[in-house]
């Protein structure tokens, strides 16, 4: 068990066994193995170029990793190997939605629109790809109502619903990146990955970030994310993996890593030889 997790033992939804990934001589991931916990907020930190962004590439299909496993066991039991699986294929069938560091929203379409468009597959399925049923068949007006419901639900939780019949780029930055995250929970994931969720973020932007990711965690979706603020992640994650150059240096709770000699090293960007004067003052509680 790693140092600083609970006794109880939870069911892991992701397991990541010796992943590494080449860009050409770079070795960017380098036998990385870690797991993430179902009905738990995740987070991947390290310094800039340690390789996160890499990771969730690979678990997301946007990469093909040189080497290892990516597992994904869906509430039902069954598991999924993503390395084998295509982009789409991991959110329609491993249940895995994302967001990206960049904003990706349709800016010209309103709020609600946004949250219907990422309900589409759903819609067509119940049209059952025809004219027909999309013009007069009763599973496809059900569909076009629960979409509308799970969109208003949705909105309400992220604190958009006053914006719902605006467009999406009239929205202030951290509006949007709720919008994202709304958009994300309305493909029903069961893990939901979130690449710097936080970046731009003011302080009152952040923690109605925190409370949006709390409450989707306490509704049983497990989250990942990447984050550079520590603030967001030392107050709503339950376990923190940290890589450096590729590789993990630390694995536990908030506490553990926050504490760990290593990672601060990491973050300090300090010598060997200075790491153990560090690891000295952390026993004598002068750090
Ligand atoms: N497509 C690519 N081709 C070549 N090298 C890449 C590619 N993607 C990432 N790298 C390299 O892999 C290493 C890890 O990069 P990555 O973006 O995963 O780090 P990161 O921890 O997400 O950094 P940051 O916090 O700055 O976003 C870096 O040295 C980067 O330059």
């Amino acid at each position: 068990m790693a140092p600083g997790t609970t006794a109880m033992v939870k069911d892991t939804i992701l397991k990541v066994d010796h992943l590494s990934m080449k860009f050409g001589g770079l070795m960017a991931i380098n036998d990385l193995s870690l797991e993430a916990k179902r009905g738990e907020i995740t987070a991947l930190i390290g310094p800039n170029g340690a390789g996160k962004t890499t990771v969730f590439n690979c678990i997301t299909g946007f990469y093909k990793p040189t080497m290892g496993m990516i597992t994904l066991k869906r509430k039902t039991g069954k598991e999924f190997l993503l390395e084998r699986l295509k982009d789409f294929e991991i959110t329609k069938h491993a249940g895995v939605a994302r967001t990206f560091q960049n904003i990706r929203l349709f800016s010209g379409l309103t709020v609600l629109e946004n949250l219907l468009v990422a309900q589409h597959n759903a819609l067509m399925r119940a049209s059952g790809y025809t004219i027909l049923g999309l013009l007069g068949s009763p599973a496809y007006k059900r569909a076009v109502e629960a979409s509308i419901e799970k969109a208003t639900y949705w909105l309400e939780k992220a604190d958009l619903i006053d914006r719902a019949d605006d467009p999406a780029g009239d929205l202030p930055y951290g509006a949007q990146r709720r919008l994202e995250i709304a958009r994300a929970m309305c493909t029903g994931p069961e893990l939901l990955c979130l690449d710097e969720p936080a970046a731009g973020l003011n302080p009152k932007e952040s923690l109605t970030l925190n409370t949006l990711l709390r409450s989707i965690r306490d509704e049983g979706t497990s989250l990942l994310l990447i984050e550079h603020d520590m603030s967001v992640v030392m107050e709503i994650s339950d376990h923190v993996v940290v890589l450096e150059y590729g590789q993990k240096i630390s694995d536990g709770t908030p506490d553990h890593v926050k504490n760990d000699p290593k990672v601060i090293a990491a973050y300090l960007g300090v010598e060997d030889e200075e790491l153990e004067q560090i690891e000295e003052q952390l026993e004598g509680g002068k750090v």
